[in-house]
Order: structure tokens, then sequence, then C-alpha cells
């Protein structure tokens, strides 16, 4: 276990974890000491490297090149330690506000403590009451979006300055940096052009059912669909409209919350339920220090970040994850999530310190998606006692690939869309006082959606997503949708569930539980970390070397003919217009 470094770290990661789980005035302070603590740290190790810069690239052993190829990035550190402190402190204050932000409730003026986790997020869930969904969307925009433009203005500036520090154009360019590809934005192009079809399908189908839900006057049959009748606060993912749009509404739902609650689950049968699906792949359990320290539920009586992150304390045993768990279906997916960047850290816990992450930032958050594929499906949710019956006929086929559809292939242009925005941002491309309509431009463009309310410039609705607030990269999300399918693909075949000749075992039926061939395989790969370049992680688990859209739309076929063919029979016109001015530029 290579102990350089990790003191400094666990010292910073301790003071971030104490902080984002218990927001107070103390904490910040401790937080932003350590950060300084270690950002100086860290520029003595760089500068220690520098000295070697020339002759490391002819070193033979690859492996230590690729060392020194890491440590000869010092990121934020770069930046002197006046700008630093500014840029760790508007960081910190951005998402502070977003993580304490509430709002009042729609029908009761005066109960003004709604909070994203999980009240506004049940509302959306479950409100099918056009204001109060308009209301909800707006508020929270006005709490968050809105009160951190100013902060944004001066974060992108200083981040903009330490990428140039590291010799990076912008920050986008930074942040691209871990995919060791220049040609990484066209490959990303190139996997949006072969699955905007299929999203287009499914937005036709989706705005034909809200339509007659909602009627005409709200949503148009040739437009795009207003954003706050989706059932998420961003719009991106569909999952909690699924009874809305259920194709064949007689059959068992695959939507289990109700049957979670009915049985009592808990946050902490979540996680048990979680890990014992990881340790029937002869993966790895979860360490002691993890059950005491992790947060599970949302603690009551005192602010916290509620969004859902997994911790490593760089010491190689104290692992952790904080959640503001909800007794739903969507968390449990969420729980499979968060697990997976864990198992990921016990994998390559005692690798050199620079390899200790993911083969490039997507990988990690597929690991825990690739699971949760053979989770949602009916045959292992019956198996769990979640299901009372599997219905083994097209019709309920179609209905369980619809609300996988309305969690994967909805959030693709979200997940794309989010670093466009930024990087244009970073670059320069999109100007402050153009910065809330580019975003509008993108969200219409993409997804085809379309605001409640008209926009302004006065609004700064990207800072109502948690990633914007919390300087949290996006386009590993994208990337991990594809590349899960790919995963999970390889791992159906380890573990004979998937035959690409045998129509009785497509890729969407497969459940990979308690395959240890499945499981040893992702394990060997998730132990390389980061010591080989993704393209070789990616073959030595799939057998090629490149992101390939062909997988998700193979898993999602017989929705996508289905789609194609329940359109035409309404004559659905495939893609939106609009002449509505969604945003205007004047503040
Ligand atoms: O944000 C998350 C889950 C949180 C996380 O696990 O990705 C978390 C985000 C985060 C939080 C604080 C600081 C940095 C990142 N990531 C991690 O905890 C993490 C990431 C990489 C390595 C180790 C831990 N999911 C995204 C996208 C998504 C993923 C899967 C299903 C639906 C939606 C979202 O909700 O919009
Ligand atoms: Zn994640």
């Amino acid at each position: 276990m290579d102990v350089r470094g990790s003191q400094e770290c666990t010292e910073v990661s301790m003071a971030s974890w104490n902080y984002a789980s218990d927001i107070t005035e103390k904490h910040r302070k401790v937080k932003a000491a350590a950060q300084l603590k270690y950002a100086a740290w860290q520029k003595e190790a760089w500068e220690s490297v520098r000295k070697w810069s020339g002759k490391w690239e002819t070193l033979s052993d690859p492996f230590l090149r690729r060392q020194f190829k890491f440590m000869s990035i010092l990121g934020t550190a770069a930046l002197p330690k006046q700008d630093l402190e500014k840029y760790n402190n508007l960081v910190t204050e951005m998402s502070t506000l977003y993580s304490t932000a509430k709002i009042c409730e729609y029908k009761n003026p005066k109960n003004c403590k709604l909070e994203l986790e999980p009240d506004l997020t049940r509302i959306l869930r479950s409100s099918r009451d056009y204001g109060e969904l308009e209301h909800v969307r707006k508020m929270w925009r006005h709490q968050t979006g809105r009160r951190i433009r100013d902060h944004y203005k001066l974060f992108v500036k200083l981040a903009n300055k330490a990428a140039k520090l590291n010799g990076f154009d912008n920050m986008g360019d930074m942040w691209l940096y871990p995919y060791e590809s220049d040609v990484f934005r066209s490959d990303l192009a190139e996997l949006w052009k072969q699955l905007m079809p299929l999203y287009q399908q499914l937005h036709a189908y989706v705005r034909r059912k809200l339509r007659e839900n909602y009627g005409e006057e709200h949503v148009s049959r040739r437009g795009p669909i207003p954003a706050h009748l989706l059932g998420n606060m961003w719009a991106q993912n569909w999952g909690e409209v699924y009874d809305l749009v259920i194709p064949y509404p007689g059959k068992v739902s695959v939507d289990v919350t109700p049957q979670m609650v009915a049985q009592g689950y808990t946050p902490e049968r979540m996680f048990e339920l979680s890990e014992a699906f990881f340790v029937s792949l002869n993966l790895t359990r979860m360490p002691e220090e993890f059950w005491q320290h992790s947060i599970i539920e949302k603690p009551q009586g005192r602010d916290l970040v509620c969004h859902a992150s997994a911790w490593d304390f760089c010491n190689g045993k104290d692992f952790r994850i904080k959640q503001c768990t909800d007794v739903t279906m969507n968390d449990l997916i969420t729980v499979h999530h968060e697990m997976g960047h864990i198992e990921y850290f016990l994998k390559y816990k005692d690798l050199p310190e620079v390899f200790r992450s993911g083969a490039n930032p997507g990988f990690h958050e597929a690991v825990g998606d690739v699971l949760a594929l053979s989770v949602a499906t009916p045959k292992h949710l019956h198996e769990i006692g979640l299901l009372e019956e599997v219905q083994d006929d097209p019709e309920a086929d179609i209905n369980f690939l619809l609300s996988m559809a309305l969690d994967k292939i909805t959030f693709l242009p979200f997940g794309y869309l989010m670093d466009l925005w930024r990087w244009d941002v970073f670059s320069g491309k999109t100007s402050e006082q153009d910065w809330n309509c580019a975003w509008w431009d993108l969200r219409y463009k993409l997804q085809g959606i379309k605001p409640p309310v008209q926009r302004s410039e006065y609004d700064f609705d990207p800072g109502a997503k948690y990633h914007i607030a919390g300087n949290v990269p996006y386009i590993r999300y994208f990337v991990s949708f594809v590349i899960q399918f790919q995963f999970h693909k390889a791992l159906c075949m380890k573990a004979g569930e998937y035959d690409p000749l045998d129509p009785s075992k497509p890729l969407h039926k497969c459940d990979i539980y308690k395959s240890t061939e499945a499981g040893n395989a992702l394990g060997d790969m998730l132990q390389m970390g980061s010591s080989k370049e993704w393209p070789e992680a990616m073959a030595a688990l799939t057998g090629t070397r490149r992101m390939d859209a062909s997988v998700i739309r193979e898993y999602f076929k017989p929705l996508e003919l289905w789609l194609t063919d329940n359109n035409e029979q309404h004559r659905e016109s495939i893609g939106w217009e609009t002449d509505e001015v969604l945003c205007t530029s004047e503040e």
C-alpha cells in the first residue's frame, strides 16, 4: 500500500466529509485549511517530479512512464494561493447554496421548508397537477441557479487560469485529459448521432401519452415537451412518468416501489441487498468501517449535501457512502451505483496512488449501473421477492423495455449536453450574457423539451443541477450509459445468460447474479485502475477497444421496432419544432 501522500489525502478527505455531512462554519474553515495544505503538498511533489521532465519520457518501463505522466499534471493546486483560496471558497459556496436551498409549498405559502430530497423529488414523481409541477420547478431555479450566477462568472475565470497553468487552453480541455484521446469529442458526437433516432422515437411516443393525459393545450402535437411534466427536476430521466406512458397497462408493473414499501424495506436493507449482489459475483464485501461511518439516511436537524457520493479516504480501509436514501426503486438503483464506486476503490486500493482512479471517469460511473441492469430485470426482482410473478410475453417485454428506456435512453441527450454547454462556456464560445439562452438552445435541440415559463438571462438554469453548482464534470455519465451496455453484454456472455444466436436469451433478459465467471472478469478489469489506457481495460473485459453504441441499440431493438410502428400507427410526427421564444436575452 503506497503510503506517500496518503496522510494529506486522508486529512483533506476527512475534512471534506465532515463539511459535506454537517454544513457548519467551523467545518467549512477546517475543510478550507485542509484543501490549501493538500495543495501545498501536491505542489511540492509536483516540483520534485518536474526535475525529471525531459528524462522520464524516455524511461523504458511503461508503468513508470505512465506514473510520471499523471504526476506531471498538478491541477488547480497550480493556482497562486490567494486565487486557489478564492476558487475553493466559490465551489464550496455554490454547492452549499444548492444543498441548503428550500422552497415554499404550492398550496401553503407559509411552509417554506421544502427541500430537494426527499420533498421535491417526491412531488415531481407523484404530482400530476400542472400548476404544482410548474411552481416546484420555477421556485427551485430561483433558489439555486439565480443565486449562483455571479459566483459562476468568477469561478470560470479562475478555473481557466488554473487550466492555463497546467498547459491547457481552458478547463474544458483539462477535464478531457483523463480520456487520453484527441478525437474524444468527435467520438462522442458520433455516438450521439447513432443514438438520436431511438431517442426521437421514444420522445414522440411519450409526447403523445402526455398529450393524452394533460391535453393538447399543454402538450402540443409537434412541439417540444414541457420539461416539468417528465417526473424529474431536470428532465434527465423520465422513469417517474412510467405509469402515464405504460404501453400495456394490464400487465404487472416493473416499478417495485410499492412492494418495497409494503415489505418494510429500509435503506439498510437496500444496501445489504446491493452488497449481496456484489458478493454473489465473488466481488468484495463492504469493510466494517463502511457500515460504521457511512450515512445512508438523511440526518434530521442539520444541513448537509444530500446528493449521493462515494468516498475513498486513501488509507486502504476507510470507504463510505453518503446518501439520503428514500425507499424507492429509483434509490435502490442509486445504491448500486454508489456501491459500484466503492467496489472500484476496493479493487485498486493497493496500486500506486496515481493509478487509484477509473480507467477513465466513465468506467467509475458504469460499475454499479452494470449490476443494476441485472437487478432491474423482472426475473431478478422475482427472485428477490419484489415481483410476484414474471410474465413472459411480448407485451410485458415491451413494458419492461420501455421502463428501462425511460431511464437509459432519455438520459443520453442530457448526459451529453451538460458538458457541451460547459465546454463552450470555458472556451468562451458562449459568452456570459448568453449563458442561459445557450443552455435552452441545447435543451431544445437535443432533448426536445421547453421550460414551462419563458426564461431570461436573469436566470441561470444550469446552476439548478448539482454537478454545475458542485463543479463535477458530467460527460462521464454519457460515456457510462454507453459502455455499461458493452460491459453488460460481455458479462452476460461469460455468465452464459446471453447468446447472440439464441433468441430465447436476449440481452435485456440477462441477469448475471451469482456468476463468478462474470464477477471475476469484472474484478480483473477493476483491479487495473488507471494503470493502463482505458481502451486496454475495455478490451480486457469486452474484447473491443472502442465505445460502441450498437450494443445499447441491440438491447433496445425490440422496443425501437415497437415504437417506430406505434408512432406510425398514430401518425405521430418524429422530432419537434416551435416558433415560441424559450429564452429572452435581456437581463
Ligand atoms: O450524480 C450522480 C450520482 C453521484 C455520483 O456517484 O456520481 C458522485 C457525484 C459526485 C459527488 C461529489 C463529488 C464528486 C462527484 N460521484 C462519486 O461519488 C464518485 C465519482 C468518482 C469516483 C468516486 C466517487 N448521478 C448522476 C447521473 C446518473 C447516474 C446514474 C443514474 C441516473 C443519473 C445524476 O444524478 O445526475
Ligand atoms: Zn457516480
